[in-house]
């Protein structure tokens, strides 16, 4: 399927090499001096090898563990870390948040924040980052695979040859050509996943909550339920929310047809995995692919159990949606670029809870990074302390949410220490920090 984008191979002479994501966005840092002192990264479950090495080339300290930590452990470890880099498993919460007294930034090395109290660290003056759609085509191609197994029953028939069973039989096997997809959440995925669906000649139909573009010939629904009594397969890409949480239960199972699959690749709380096996042992459904389940191991090993366990025709995955070498590198090289950015010039470019700023370097400064509560006369104290200290102001930069204010503030050499504890010691100061 041409995506209508050229391919590294095919584009012409001039990008024939196109620079890499990460060199381009860091050659501006090499004006700026190196900081002070050490910088400590920790990352958990398994970060790609890319983000490491752009870390350790910036001299920074970094620990990395192949598995998710607990609450009572995050305390504990976070007490001196810098930078966080997690995926989706790691959940940050405001108990951890407020133990992470040097945190200057949390990674999320995949789509998802929800593991993130984001409310929590906009408040503490922390921005979060993440990779909003590096692994989309990852995802997108393993529910068509998996729609096309669905649709052949294609892991029970393979078990049965590898049991020496051989049972050949077109009853209920079928093409998937003109059949119908129920793409609920029609974001990067659902999108990406109507193109892709499409292309292999499915109808496509979707319901968002939002107004999005019909992509090709796909046809917007005006409810879930329209989409859920109008497909042959639905699948779900939405958002782990209060909206969405068990959002599929035993009536809308029953709505939809009989013989119909149900695939979620989102999140584990969208689905009653109870009513889903239920309707798979009763026959009403002809089949399920999951990949994300209400609780998941924090690391690899046996153990893991679910109620879809030996349900007939019922592709279990453990979380591998993203999980590919081409979307674990980018989404190493995306993330770890944006924290290194953040830690060495300030820049909140691509932070899912931030006002997103970014500000060139000025020559012979220092700049004073400040987050503090967004309550009137901050910045009226802020500009005070410069003109009380004959201060010149380089550059100034502020972007506010309704909670906090970001300021990035180059200043004068001379009086930048000086300046910096004034603005730090202000009530409404959440974090200050100066770069040389
Ligand atoms: N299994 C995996 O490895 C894997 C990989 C990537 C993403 N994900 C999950 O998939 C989700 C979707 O990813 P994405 O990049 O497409 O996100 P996205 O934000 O681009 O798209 C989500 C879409 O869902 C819509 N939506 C939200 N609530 C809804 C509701 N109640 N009903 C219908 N639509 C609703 C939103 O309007 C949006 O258009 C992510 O949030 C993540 O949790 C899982
Ligand atoms: O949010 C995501 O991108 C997916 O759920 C992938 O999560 P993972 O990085 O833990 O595989």
């Amino acid at each position: 399927m041409n995506s209508g984008r050229s391919s590294p191979q095919s584009r012409s002479p001039i990008c024939s090499s196109p620079p890499k994501y990460a060199e381009m966005e860091l050659q501006h840092l090499e004006r700026i001096p190196p900081p002070r002192h050490p910088v400590k990264i920790l990352l958990l479950e398994n970060v790609h090898q890319t983000g490491v090495l752009l870390f350790e080339k910036e001299g920074f300290q970094v620990e990395l563990l192949k598995t998710s930590l607990t609450e009572e452990e995050l305390m504990e470890k976070i007490k001196d870390v810098h930078v966080i880099g997690i995926r989706s498993k790691t959940k940050i919460t405001k108990r951890v948040l407020e133990n992470a007294s040097k945190l200057l930034a949390i990674g999320c090395f995949c789509i998802g924040t929800d593991q993130v109290d984001l409310e929590a660290a906009e408040r503490l003056g922390i921005p979060v980052f993440n990779s909003p759609f590096a692994n989309t085509r990852s995802v997108a191609e393993l529910i068509i695979a998996e729609i096309v197994c669905l649709s052949r029953k294609l892991f029970d028939v393979s078990k049965g040859c590898h049991e020496g069973q051989w049972f050949k039989s077109a009853v209920g096997c079928h093409e998937i050509r003109g059949k119908t997809l129920g793409i609920v959440g029609y974001g990067h995925i659902g999108s990406q996943l109507s193109v892709l669906a499409e292309s292999q000649g499915m109808n496509v139909i979707f319901y968002d909550i939002i107004p999005v573009l019909p992509l090709g010939n796909s046809t917007p629904c005006k409810s879930l339920e329209e989409v859920l009594s109008n497909s042959d397969f639905v699948t779900l890409h939405v958002p782990k929310s209060p909206q969405t949480e068990n959002m599929i239960g035993e009536k809308q199972i029953k709505l939809m047809k009989k013989g119909a699959y149900l695939l979620n690749a989102s999140r584990g709380t969208v689905v009653d995995l109870k009513a889903l096996a239920d309707s798979l042992r009763s026959g009403h459904l002809g089949g399920a692919a999951i990949d994300v389940y209400p609780k998941e191991p924090k690391a690899n090993g046996s153990g893991f159990e679910t109620p879809l366990q030996n349900c007939p025709n019922t592709i279990l995955t453990p979380h591998i949606g993203g999980s590919t070498e081409e979307a674990q590198q980018m989404i190493g090289e995306e993330v770890a670029t944006a924290l290194i950015k953040l830690v060495r010039s300030g820049s909140t470019v691509n932070a899912v809870n931030f006002p997103n700023l970014e500000v060139p370097f000025t020559s012979s400064s220092h700049r004073i990074l400040n987050v503090h509560r967004n309550v009137p006369g901050v910045l009226r104290d802020i500009n005070n302390i410069f003109a009380s200290r004959d201060t010149n102001v380089k550059a100034q930069v502020l972007g506010t949410t309704a909670d906090i204010g970001y300021l990035i503030v180059d200043v004068d050499k001379e009086t930048s220490e000086e300046v910096k504890e004034a603005i730090a010691s202000l009530k409404p100061s959440l974090r200050t920090r100066i770069l040389y």
